[in-house]
């Protein structure tokens, strides 16, 4: 791909970045081969100082003007026509790139239950070969929300000089007792399911409605459903938050697959900056770049404090907030919010 061709792409481009070389994984496993599906779209400046990275979160894909639309696209504040704008599928998840259905390199079969354990630092390092493969030596800004600032934060620690800024949004720098648990009653609602086990691309599926169906709840919060789903006071059964968590249940179960699911749900289990390195407050400081962290004060599941948390231990740490009746899915909503929070972030900083 030439990233400085004249033709300034505004379209979204969509490519898959094949990795021939071995991954070695935290875990001591071996990933023998890779593939990440990846969109771009804008040019490459001069300076090569444009590149902005999105990072994706749970269920996400490669396609940020989908579901972070007010944020990222043409007129909107990552434009293409300033920026040189990235966004890759995590490894694991079913948007493209390497997964659990996946076919072994070794046998041609499925992976299915012998996918390897993924951590928020193999996801980092499976990016970085691609930046690799694109020849691109700095990055202006890796944003992401969710696992996707967990992603972004472990690979702020590894990218050192070549990052200007990490903006880490309703994410932590390691992983709570609290969100551990949420995702454990999630996988044992998969387990659950009698399908679960079985080598079918649709093992699982049930379970994952149930599963997500619990996510919801973990990514709002008591205000946004008074909000949404109130009754008048006849109603004694099928209330509409039932029928709303059954159908976003249904919704996720349709677009994704309790595999991946299981994965990366593991992997924001994992997720600890410190590990190996002298522990978190140690980890954080030693991060190079500007660090933006935000919060959003209604989140039950990453909460404001763990944001603060970050701002407080980098070396150049802000932290803003975010003001919302919708919880955690908020980074996805307040475009408002953040539009302001980010403009202030870089004319701050000259940017
Ligand atoms: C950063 C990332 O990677 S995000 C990962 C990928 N995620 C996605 O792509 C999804 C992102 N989008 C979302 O999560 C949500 O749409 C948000 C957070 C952006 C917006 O949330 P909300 O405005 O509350 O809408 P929400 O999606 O929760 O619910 C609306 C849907 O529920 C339906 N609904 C609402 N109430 C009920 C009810 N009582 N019973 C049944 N259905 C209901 C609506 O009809 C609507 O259906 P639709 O999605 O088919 O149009
Ligand atoms: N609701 C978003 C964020 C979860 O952290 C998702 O589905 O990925």
């Amino acid at each position: 791909m030439n990233l400085q061709s004249p033709h300034l792409t505004i379209e979204m481009t969509r490519d898959i970045f094949y990795c021939k070389e071995a991954l070695p994984l935290e875990s001591g496993e071996i990933l023998p081969e890779f593939q990440l599906s990846y969109t771009t779209q804008g040019q490459l400046n001069a300076e090569k100082d444009n590149v902005i990275w999105i990072m994706h979160a749970l269920t996400g894909d490669a396609n940020p003007q989908e579901w972070w639309s007010g944020l990222v696209g043409e007129d909107k504040f990552y434009d293409p026509a300033n920026y040189f704008i990235i966004c890759a599928n995590y490894l694991g998840s079913c948007y493209g790139s390497t997964q659990p259905l996946s076919s072994r390199p070794d046998t041609g079969k499925p992976y299915y239950y012998d996918f390897p354990n993924l951590t928020t630092r193999d996801i980092a390092a499976s990016l970085d070969r691609l930046r690799l493969h694109l020849g691109l030596e700095k990055i202006n800004t890796v944003i992401g929300g969710s696992l996707g600032g967990q992603v972004a934060l472990e690979w702020a620690y590894s990218l050192q000089n070549r990052l200007q800024n990490a903006i880490i949004i309703a994410s932590n720098a390691k992983a709570s007792p609290w969100i551990i648990g949420f995702n454990e009653t999630q996988r044992m609602a998969i387990e659950s399911d009698e399908t679960w086990g079985k080598e079918h691309p649709d093992a699982g599926k049930k379970g994952l409605e149930t599963a997500r169906a619990i996510g919801m709840l973990s990514y709002r919060h008591p205000q946004t459903f008074v909000q949404s789903q109130s009754e008048t006071e006849e109603k004694t059964d099928n209330f509409k938050i039932s029928s709303y968590l059954r159908y976003q249940g249904q919704k996720l179960a349709n677009r994704f697959n309790a595999l991946s699911y299981w994965i990366l749900s593991k992997a924001m289990d994992s997720h600890d900056l410190g590990r190996g390195r002298g522990g978190t407050p140690n980890a954080l400081a030693r991060i190079h770049c500007r660090v933006l962290s935000i919060g959003v004060d209604t989140d039950v599941l990453f909460t404001c404090d763990e944001s603060r948390y970050i701002a407080r231990y980098v070396a150049k740490g802000t932290y803003r907030e975010i003001k919302s009746a919708y919880g955690h899915d908020a980074f996805l909503i307040e475009y408002e919010q953040l539009h302001y929070i980010l403009q202030s972030f870089y004319l701050e900083n000259n940017q």
